[in-house]
């Protein structure tokens, strides 16, 4: 029986786009004079030892870093220390109301609803921890986040690693067969399923036939009695 609903974001809650052409860019236009002024922020200078300690160069300095993140971007590589520091430079955007949170229709009804029926709800995204809770605390539909009992993102390893699900398993204290990953990539899910976890795939834009997870394109199509 399902007993927890684990969430991706970019292309399952949320509209690759919003992602892309409006969070994306706005950390990008930002970064150089932020990481400038704010290196030293004990949060800022945490992420940027950890990037520091991710490409095994200790005595980067804030310059070469930036180049970095900036090469990072352009490949949009999912590293923690990026996500980080994009997640830190969200906030204003979101506290200063120049975006909300993108969410499809059909997500916070059902979410609500799942909810209900005590089902636990958490989201795994590469986006970090914290740039998931400004996503969902300012999002279309408010504040969703006293929906969500936990937040996973690459801290516990990368969305294509089977370990990483097994170790979301672990924290969760559940036993796999009653987990479900939502996700709209087809190598995610695969690496959840070797993991033991149901899955569903959520078709929003482009069908994708190589997929033979179950594919639905809206959350009110998930059944959850399928999942046995
Ligand atoms: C928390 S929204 C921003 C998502 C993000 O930064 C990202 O890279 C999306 O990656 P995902 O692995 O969740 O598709
Ligand atoms: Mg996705």
């Amino acid at each position: 029986m399902i007993r927890a609903i684990i969430t991706d974001i970019e292309g399952t809650t949320t509209d690759i786009r919003f992602v892309h052409q409006v969070l994306f860019p706005y950390a990008r236009e930002r970064l150089a004079e932020f990481l400038r002024t704010q290196h030293e922020q004990p949060e800022v200078a945490a992420a940027l030892d950890a990037l520091r300690a991710e490409i095994d160069r200790p005595q980067a300095s804030v310059e070469a870093l930036t180049e970095k993140l900036y090469a990072y971007m352009d490949g949009d590589v999912k590293s923690t220390a990026l996500k980080v520091l994009q997640g830190i430079i969200w906030r204003s955007g979101y506290e200063n109301g120049d975006f909300r949170g993108h969410l499809y229709p059909d997500v916070a009804p059902q979410l609500q609803a799942w909810h209900q029926q005590n089902l636990r709800l958490c989201v795994y995204s590469s986006g970090s921890v914290e740039a998931q809770k400004l996503l969902f605390g300012y999002s279309d539909e408010g504040d969703l986040t006293p929906l969500f009992s936990d937040y996973f993102d690459t801290r516990v390893g990368a969305k294509r690693e089977t370990e990483s699900y097994q170790n979301i398993a672990e924290q969760l204290i559940l036993p796999p067969e009653d987990l479900l990953f939502l996700s709209d990539i087809r190598q995610e899910l695969d690496a959840a399923r070797l993991a033991g976890w149901h899955t569903c795939q959520l078709i929003r834009d482009d069908a994708d036939t190589l997929s033979d997870h179950l594919q639905v394109n809206r959350f009110d199509q998930i059944a959850l009695e399928t999942f046995l």
